[in-house]
């Protein structure tokens, strides 16, 4: 078990966006969502960390409907870095970390050492303890990335939900932020869907690749079952040659 999406419609006013989508995304694996622009990827995500309501059909989690589960209950579950987080208020780096913990900490509670333990191991495993007395508002986009995948570590989510979380990051820290989601999901368990452009690095990561194209699902599945050229034909209407590359023992792709 893990997400299940039951015929999800879903349009934008009168823009239709997802149309009939079914499939189930399974608990414990790391699952890249990839699809050209405009083809519902950040979409998909909402829907499945219940910030958007379908039109139609019903998301699930672990059997139970998303729509009937409360705010807080769902924020316990699935830990989001969307893909532009913007806030105007000069939040210290620490204090956008530490609303991580918010789900966890009693409505008129107060952080215990323990929030506190976790807000610091967060930060120090994405390497952002150097800026954390520093306002987000006055980092690189790059520095915030890090900070809010941060937040979303120190959430303890079992599912860690990723909107091109590496768009503004260096190849290093790239690699980085990609092992430790690949790490949460071998040692703790944790299940990761990532919305990826790139597909090298999701081929090199992920277990599990979905395809999105005009509103439905082109491709699921294992990547060595699905990254081939012609399903990249399909989606991104490019040729390309798939290989497999010896180095780091997957299946890469150069574009033609
Ligand atoms: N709030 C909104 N109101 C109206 N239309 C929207 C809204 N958000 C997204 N859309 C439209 O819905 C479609 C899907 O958008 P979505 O952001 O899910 O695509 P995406 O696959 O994540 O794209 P990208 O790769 O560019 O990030 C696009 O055509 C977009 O213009």
């Amino acid at each position: 078990m893990g997400h299940e999406l039951q015929d999800i419609w879903f349009s934008y006013g009168d823009r239709s966006v997802l149309s009939g989508v079914s499939l189930e995304l399974e608990s414990g694996l790391f699952h890249g969502v990839l699809g050209p622009n405009g083809s519902g990827k950040t979409t998909l995500l909402d829907l499945i960390s219940g910030h958007l309501k379908p039109n139609k059909g019903r998301v699930f989690l672990e059997g139970r409907a998303v729509d009937k589960a409360a705010r807080r209950e769902l924020a316990r579950k699935c830990a989001l870095v969307p893909q532009d987080f913007r806030v105007n208020f000069p939040f210290t780096a620490a204090q956008v970390v530490m609303m991580g913990r918010y789900p966890h900490i009693g409505r008129f509670g107060a952080p215990s050492q323990e929030d506190w333990d976790m807000v610091e191991e967060a930060m120090e495993s994405t390497g952002t303890r150097d800026f954390a007395q520093r306002n987000v508002t006055e980092l690189s986009g790059g520095e915030r990335q890090r900070v809010v995948f941060a937040r979303a570590l120190a959430q303890n989510a079992e599912t860690l939900i990723l909107d091109e979380a590496t768009s503004n990051l260096d190849v290093r820290h790239t690699l980085a932020l990609m092992r430790l989601a690949a790490d949460k999901v071998r040692e703790a368990g944790l299940t990761v869907i990532s919305v990826m452009q790139d597909i090298n690095l999701a081929a090199r990561f992920c277990q599990s690749l979905l395809f999105l194209k005009n509103g439905k699902a082109a491709a699921h599945g294992p990547v060595d079952d699905i990254l081939t050229e012609p399903v990249i034909q399909a989606v991104f209407e490019v040729k390309s040659k798939v290989y497999f590359d010896e180095t780091i023992q997957r299946k890469q792709v150069v574009f033609l």
